[in-house]
């Protein structure tokens, strides 16, 4: 199941906004662990199709889109830089137009096949922390720890408008809702891979909590 059986892996599911990134991100830090951004391949999906100019309802170009995809991961001093097909695409992936193309491409059966070796290929020792939709149900359904991250609808389309804010995007907080709403159907209602909490998941609702807070009760669980 896991491309090296000497990994531990933390899987952090949920819907947008929960913290996913954040805490992932931290976790990883604290545990010594790769990290999976498994959003920013559909999202790298998205754009290239937005760029290539690929219907969302042509599966097979899409399928061949997600399967060839050229990308890197690079380590940067505030994250990761994210390179495709050698451009620096950190800043337009996390654009909103593209965030609402990445639930439509992940929406695609033959996308979520595409993807599932190269995301399972980044277990390695001593571990990894896997955030995403399926990560805990799908892509590593044997992980030791499993979160499902989530907070109430307002405190989400809040944090992420934000923190859009923050990036210099001009964005309407209505609009803002609307999006995540329309992205948190389409996750929850497909066929393939649905967000849903695995079975064996800690449910962790954030909208009470602050980052230090969620940080430490996923670090009690953990046990470590
Ligand atoms: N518990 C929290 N309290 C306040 N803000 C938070 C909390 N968790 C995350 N955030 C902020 O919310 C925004 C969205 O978080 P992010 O980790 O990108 O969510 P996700 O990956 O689940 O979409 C970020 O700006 C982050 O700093
Ligand atoms: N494991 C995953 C990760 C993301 N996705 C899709 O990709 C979109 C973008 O994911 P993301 O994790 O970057 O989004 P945010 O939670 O950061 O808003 C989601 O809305 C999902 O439709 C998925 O289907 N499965």
């Amino acid at each position: 199941m896991c491309s090296d059986s000497n990994s531990t892996i933390v899987t952090v599911d949920g819907p947008s906004g929960a913290g996913k990134g954040t805490l992932s991100q931290l976790l990883a830090q604290r545990l010594g662990y790769r990290l999976l951004d498994s959003g920013a391949l559909y999202r790298l999906v998205a754009l290239a199709s937005i760029n290539k100019a690929i219907s969302v309802e042509n599966a097979s170009a899409l399928r061949d889109c997600a399967s060839t995809l050229d990308v890197e991961f690079a380590p940067a001093d505030d994250g990761v830089t994210v390179i495709l097909e050698g451009q620096d695409v950190t800043a337009a992936i996390r654009q909103e137009h593209v965030s609402m193309r990445a639930s439509e491409v992940a929406a695609v059966d033959a996308v979520r096949t595409a993807l599932l070796q190269r995301q399972r290929d980044f277990a390695v020792a001593p571990g990894l922390v896997a955030d995403g939709r399926d990560m805990g149900t799908t892509v590593f359904p044997a992980a030791q720890h499993k979160f499902y991250l989530t907070a109430s609808a307002e405190a989400r389309a809040q944090r992420r408008y934000q923190q859009l804010l923050g990036r210099g995007e001009s964005v309407d907080l209505a609009a803002l809702v609307a999006d995540i709403q329309a992205r948190d159907q389409r996750d929850q209602s497909r066929a393939t891979s649905p967000l849903r909490p695995a079975q064996d998941a800690h449910i962790v609702d954030s909208t009470e909590m602050s980052i230090a807070q969620v940080l430490e009760h996923m670090i009690d669980i953990i046990g470590v």
